[in-house]
C-alpha cells in the first residue's frame, strides 16, 4: 500500500509509512495531493484470510459503518473527537481518510519511563479535554468502553489538542454491555473492578457501564498527575485482574498538591461503581472547571 495513490470520493492521497494497526485496520500517514495537507488513512479489510467468511466479513462491514455514523455524529457535537475528510468503502475493504495526530500514549511514555508527572497545566487541558469528549458520549447514550491514551491523538500547532480516534467497541445500551467490555477492552490497567467482578450480577453490570469510562478517565489523570498508574506495581495481567477483582476499597490517592485534582481523582476511582462520580459530576468538578 504505502507509495501508492489513492482516489477517495473524487479527492487524490498519497499513501506513504504505515503508523499503526488495529485488530481488522491498518493506519497509513498520507498527504491530500491536492492541498497538501497530511492525513491519516486507515484501511479496514472486510474479508477475512484467503478465502473469507461471509458472517465474519459481514460483522466487520457492519463495524465500519457503525465506527464512520458515530464518528460523523460525534464530530459535529464536539471538537475533541477525530476529524473524518473522507470516506469510502467496496466489497473488500473500508477507508477512513481522517486528520493526522501523535499518540498520547508516546508522550506519556516520555514522562512515565523516568516516573515523572505531566506538567499541572498540560495534565488539566489534556484531562478536561478527555472528560468532554466522553461527556458527549454518554449524553448521546453511547459507552465508549475502552478510554485509555492510546485513543487519543495530540493535534494542533502546539499539540496540546486531543482527539478521541477510536470508537471501535464502542456500542449503545443496553444490550450485552458488558461481557462485551470484558472481552474487548484489553488493557487490565485502565479495567474497572466491577467488570472483572464475578460476585456483580450481569443486569447491575449493564448500569455500570458508564461508570467503567469514569474509572478509566480516573486511571488516566492518576497516570499523568504522578507519573505512575495505579496498578503499575502488579506486574502480570492475571495479577492485575485479580486485584480487581477483589477490590472493596477505593483506590488509596497519594497527597498531591492540588486539592481539587485530588478530589474528583477519589470519585473516579471509587471501586463501588454506584458511588463513583457520573460524567456529569466530572464535567461540572471545580478541578475541570476552574482549571489547576
Ligand atoms: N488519526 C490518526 N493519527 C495518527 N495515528 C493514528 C490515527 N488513527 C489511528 N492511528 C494509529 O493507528 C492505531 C490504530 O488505530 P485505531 O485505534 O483506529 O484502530 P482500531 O480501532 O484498534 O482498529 P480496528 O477497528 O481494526 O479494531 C492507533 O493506536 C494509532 O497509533
Amino acid at each position: 500500500m504505502a507509495g501508492r495513490r489513492i482516489l477517495v470520493r473524487g479527492t487524490p492521497y498519497q499513501i506513504e509509512e504505515q503508523i499503526g494497526y488495529g485488530l481488522h485496520s491498518l493506519v497509513y500517514g498520507g498527504r491530500d495531493l491536492r492541498t497538501g495537507q497530511p492525513v491519516a488513512i486507515k484501511i479496514t479489510n472486510f474479508v477475512h484470510g484467503s478465502v473469507g467468511v461471509k458472517a465474519d466479513t459481514e460483522s466487520r462491514q457492519q463495524s465500519f459503518f457503525k465506527e464512520i455514523r458515530m464518528l460523523l455524529y460525534l464530530q459535529r457535537l464536539n471538537p475533541y473527537i477525530i476529524r473524518v475528510f473522507a470516506h469510502d468503502y467496496n466489497n473488500g475493504q473500508g477507508i477512513i481518510v481522517m486528520e493526522r495526530g501523535e499518540t498520547l500514549r508516546d508522550t506519556f511514555i516520555e514522562y512515565m519511563i523516568n516516573g515523572m508527572p505531566l506538567p499541572p497545566f498540560l495534565v488539566h487541558r489534556f484531562w478536561s479535554q478527555m472528560v468532554e469528549s466522553i461527556f458527549y458520549m454518554h449524553r448521546i447514550g453511547i459507552v465508549h468502553g475502552d478510554v485509555k491514551p492510546e485513543n487519543f491523538i495530540q493535534v494542533g500547532s502546539d499539540r496540546t489538542t486531543l482527539r478521541l480516534i477510536d470508537m471501535g467497541i464502542s456500542f449503545q445500551l443496553p444490550p450485552n454491555v458488558t461481557s462485551r467490555l470484558k472481552t474487548a477492552a484489553g488493557t487490565p490497567d485502565y479495567v474497572s473492578p466491577e467488570m472483572v467482578s464475578s460476585r456483580v450480577g450481569s443486569s447491575s453490570r449493564s448500569k455500570c457501564g458508564y461508570k467503567a469510562d469514569i474509572w478509566a478517565l480516573g486511571v488516566i489523570l492518576f497516570e499523568m498527575a504522578f507519573g505512575y498508574r495505579p496498578l503499575q506495581g502488579l506486574s502480570t495481567n492475571s495479577e492485575k485482574l485479580r486485584f480487581l477483582g477483589f477490590l472493596h476499597q477505593d483506590i488509596k490517592i497519594p497527597k498531591h498538591p492540588n486539592k481539587n485534582l485530588r478530589k474528583v481523582l477519589q470519585g473516579c476511582l471509587r471501586a463501588n461503581p454506584r458511588r463513583r462520580f457520573t460524567i456529569e459530576e466530572v464535567f461540572g468538578h471545580p478541578y475541570v472547571m476552574e482549571g489547576y
